[in-house]
């Protein structure tokens, strides 16, 4: 499978993808609202929603009109000339612009350095690339981050407005133009709902939406066909083929090698739920495991005795812990430097309970060798900020190692031990001789199974969980635990074990 990137160019949106304005923005926007708000009856204050669903990634004054309209509001539009402290959609929009400038004086500029590592990736590869952003301060924020030269074309609120550009999709199509590109063959990264549904209107090729604020759903919903958390990842986009549309290369162990059979449980075996406690084992998937008699093993996040009651399958491999703590078929493994952790892993527990035990939405599981801190359940920014500076402290304090899972951040000790260093000690440990060794075939869906998937090498195949336009390691892909269970029915009818 060749990993060339199948696009030609890529177009940045700025704030929120590329520089930390974003915060600025929303900060200088709350300024100015909750002021006229305060004069106004039976309104309550400018909120991170508001700004998500009626501001962010739309030009100054339209921004304006939009929150103005959704609060069942009216001001006249005035000109673009107006005073700040004029009370009209202008002045409004000049006012919020003044108080932008001085938070971004005070605080100058920083950069997404994944983004900004995706940018030079993705230039050194021969992608041309573009900036755009709705701010008229686009050109200044760009040059204080030292950007204008890194890509080709940049094109802010400033030149949109000279070129009469009426926003998004017009900007990006005009980059597109200007970069000498179809928008099939255009990558847009973009963290705004209204950035991306002005990308799908456009017919980019690939429209990803960069969710940094635990915004995915909405960015799904808004028509992007891709998610993504880090935009460096992005540039390791590959499709790879549906497992169960190549089954004769997932057979080609049969008469030469015997099976073996890894999973990851979360996303993978079991549909994710809303918490933690809900997982479950299907009763189809349970049989089906029964089914093999060559070696299964499931490698998980969870406590392994946890795993253990959910799966409830006899005489398999289980790794619980991201693989700090393995047992099955007589044998068990744990690391000393695991056990050694297991106070600072307390102390994490008590510093969460402490600071964000009680905030809305968020569920802490602990675990033997790992803390887990939950915020799928958390609807509101400034939660999840609390929680990603909570654990950053944590970190810092425990020296425990911190990992981004789906929708939870968890710290574990920092020893050189993974799920894929754990699929190596189960290699070594499965009764097979060295001169037959096993075929394994893994599925996993989380970052953490990456590690497996690069552990395996000439192993197996790995299979990820998922779409099959990703940046995973794996060979293949098949959509979701149905999918896995199919998966699943067809290498057990084709078992003969050992
Ligand atoms: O390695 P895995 O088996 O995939 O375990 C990873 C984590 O899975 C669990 O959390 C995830 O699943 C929950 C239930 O579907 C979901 O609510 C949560 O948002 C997911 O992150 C588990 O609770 C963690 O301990 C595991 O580390």
């Amino acid at each position: 499978m060749t990993r060339t990137h199948p696009f030609q160019a890529a177009i940045f949106d700025m704030d929120g993808v590329l520089t930390r304005t974003a915060d600025l923005h929303m900060q200088a926007w709350k300024q100015v609202f909750d002021d006229y708000l305060s004069s106004e009856s039976n309104q309550h204050p400018f909120s991170r929603a508001d700004y998500l669903a009626h501001v962010d990634g739309k030009p100054r004054y339209r921004g304006v009109e939009d929150f103005l309209h959704s609060r069942r509001l009216m001001l006249p539009y005035g000109q673009p000339s107006d005073a700040a402290d004029r009370d009209t959609v202008c002045g409004l929009g000049n006012r919020k612009n003044a108080r932008f400038l001085e938070l971004l004086e005070k605080k100058g500029v920083a950069v997404f350095e994944d983004a900004v590592a995706a940018l030079k990736r993705w230039r050194r590869g021969g992608m041309t690339l573009a900036i755009i952003t709705a701010s008229r301060n686009g050109q200044r924020i760009l040059e204080e981050a030292g950007l204008m030269d890194a890509v080709d074309v940049v094109i802010d609120g400033t030149v949109a407005a000279e070129q009469e550009l009426a926003g998004k999709p017009e900007i990006m199509l005009e980059a597109a133009r200007r970069l000498e590109v179809q928008p099939a063959d255009v990558v847009i990264l973009e963290d705004a709902t209204a950035g991306v549904r002005a990308g799908r209107e456009g017919e980019f090729g690939l429209v990803v939406g960069v969710s940094r604020n635990g915004n995915e759903q909405e960015l799904r919903e808004a028509g992007a066909h891709h998610i993504a958390a880090d935009v460096y990842a992005v540039s390791f986009l590959r499709q790879i083929p549906n497992a169960l549309d190549r089954m004769e290369d997932l057979s080609v162990w049969r008469g030469t090698r015997p099976l073996a059979v890894f999973l990851d449980f979360d996303g993978t075996l079991a549909e994710i739920t809303e918490e933690p406690g809900q997982a479950q084992l299907s009763a189809e998937a349970r049989s089906t495991l029964e089914r093999f008699s060559c070696p299964v093993a499931v490698v998980s996040g969870r406590d392994r005795e946890d795993l253990e009651s959910r799966v409830g399958v006899e005489g398999i491999y289980y790794a619980g812990n991201h693989g700090f703590d393995i047992a099955g078929n007589g044998h068990r493994h744990t690391l000393p430097e695991a056990d050694d952790a297991v106070k600072s892993v307390d102390h994490a527990e008590r510093m969460a309970r402490g600071q964000v035990g009680d905030l809305p939405g968020v569920i802490i599981e602990r675990k033997r060798y790992s803390l887990a801190i939950h915020y799928r359940k958390v609807k509101s920014g400034d939660v999840l900020e609390k929680v990603r500076e909570a654990v950053e402290d944590m970190r810092r304090e425990t020296g425990l190692r911190k990992r981004d899972g789906k929708k939870v951040l968890e710290l574990e000790p920092d020893v050189d031990w993974n799920k894929g260093r754990a699929l190596q000690w189960l290699i070594d440990v499965l009764p097979v001789s060295e001169e037959e060794p096993p075929f394994i075939v893994y599925m996993g869906d989380d970052v953490t199974d990456e590690d497996a998937f690069s552990a395996l090498r000439e192993a197996g195949p790995g299979i990820y969980v998922g779409d099959g336009l990703t940046s995973s390691l794996a060979d293949y892909h098949v959509r979701n635990p149905d999918e896995v269970l199919r998966l699943l029915r067809e290498l057990a009818d084709a078992d003969h074990g050992f």
